[in-house]
C-alpha cells in the first residue's frame, strides 16, 4: 500500500465564473511509505493547492487522491496525517507541552497518554526542557521544531509540510533539515515536502517532483540518489550533480533530466 497516491487530480477554483482558475491538470503521482518527496516549482503552479488535496481541505474537481489506501477524507478523519505549515501556527496561550498535546486531545487521548506522547515527541525534536515555555519564549527554530513535534504527537504515517523552513536563516534552515531526516527515518513516516529551495529539496528528498507554470502539472521527477546526507554530502559531487538535474528540469519542463548517479 503506498502512503499518497493521486490519479488523473484535477483542481480548478471558481468553475465557471469569470475568476476561474485550473491550478492543478492531470496530477498523477504515488508516494512510497517511508519515501521523502519533495514538490518545487515556479510560483503559482499548485504545490500548496497539491499539498492541501492531499491533506483533504480541500476537495478535487476531479481525478482520485488516496492516502494510507483511503479517501483523502476518511484519511484525515483517522488522522493519518500530521501537517506543518510556514508559520509554526502556535497557540500562544498554551505552553509548549500543550500545543504537542492537542492533536491528542482531539483525538480523545487520556491525560496521562497525551503528557507521555508530548513528553516522547518534544525530546525527539531536542525541546524537554522547554515544555513550560510558552511559544513566545522561543526562537523562530525552536517554534518550527513545536510544530513538527504537533504534527508527529499522533505518530502519524505521513507528514504534510509547506514551507516549514521558509522563515528561518540558513544555519537553522540547515540544521533542522537534519533533524527532520533523522527524525523521519526513525519513525519511518512518509513525507510530501514543499519548498522553493534547490539545495533544500535535493538534501532531503528520495525525490523531487517538479511542476510546471500553471495550470500545473508534473512536469519531471527527479530521483535523488545521496550516499549519506549529513554535512559533507552538501559539498559532494553527487549533491551538485542533482541540483543541476533538479535546475534543468525547471528551466526546461517536459524535458526528463537523466537520473542522478
Ligand atoms: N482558494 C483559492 N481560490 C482561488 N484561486 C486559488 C485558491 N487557492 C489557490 N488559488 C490559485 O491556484 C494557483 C496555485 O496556487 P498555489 O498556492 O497552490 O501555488 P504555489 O505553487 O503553492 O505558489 P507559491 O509558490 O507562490 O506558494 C494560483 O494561481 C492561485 O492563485
Amino acid at each position: 500500500m503506498s502512503a499518497v497516491s493521486l490519479a488523473g487530480v484535477t483542481k480548478v477554483f471558481n468553475a465557471g465564473r469569470p475568476d476561474e482558475v485550473t491550478a492543478l491538470t492531470d496530477i498523477d503521482l504515488t508516494i512510497a511509505q517511508g519515501e521523502f518527496v519533495s514538490l518545487i516549482g515556479p510560483s503559482g503552479c499548485g504545490k500548496s493547492t497539491l499539498l492541501r488535496l492531499i491533506a483533504d481541505l480541500i476537495p478535487a474537481t476531479s481525478g482520485t487522491v488516496e492516502v494510507a489506501g483511503k479517501p483523502a477524507a476518511k484519511a484525515r478523519l483517522d488522522q493519518e496525517y500530521g501537517i506543518a505549515f510556514q508559520q509554526a501556527g502556535l497557540f500562544e496561550w498554551r505552553t509548549v507541552q500543550r500545543n504537542v498535546e492537542l492533536p491528542l486531545e482531539l483525538r480523545g487521548a487520556s491525560r496521562a497518554e497525551r503528557r507521555a506522547r508530548a513528553a516522547e515527541m518534544l525530546a525527539l525534536v531536542g525541546l524537554a526542557d522547554f515544555a513550560r515555555h510558552y511559544p513566545a519564549q522561543l526562537s523562530g527554530g525552536m517554534q518550527q521544531r513545536v510544530a513538527i513535534a504537533r504534527a508527529l504527537a499522533v505518530h502519524p504515517p505521513l507528514l504534510l509540510m509547506d514551507e516549514p523552513f521558509g522563515a528561518l536563516d540558513e544555519m537553522t534552515r540547515e540544521r533542522l533539515q537534519a533533524e527532520l531526516l533523522a527524525i523521519c527515518t526513525k519513525t519511518g513516516t512518509s513525507t510530501v515536502f514543499v519548498t522553493h529551495s534547490i539545495p533544500e529539496a535535493v538534501f532531503l528528498s528520495d525525490r523531487v517532483v517538479v511542476m510546471s507554470p500553471r495550470p500545473g502539472r508534473i512536469a519531471a521527477t527527479v530521483p535523488i540518489d545521496l550516499p549519506v546526507r549529513d554535512d559533507a554530502a552538501r559539498q559532494s559531487p553527487a549533491f551538485f550533480e542533482a541540483i543541476t538535474a533538479v535546475r534543468r528540469a525547471l528551466r526546461e519542463p517536459g524535458e526528463i533530466p537523466a537520473a542522478t548517479p
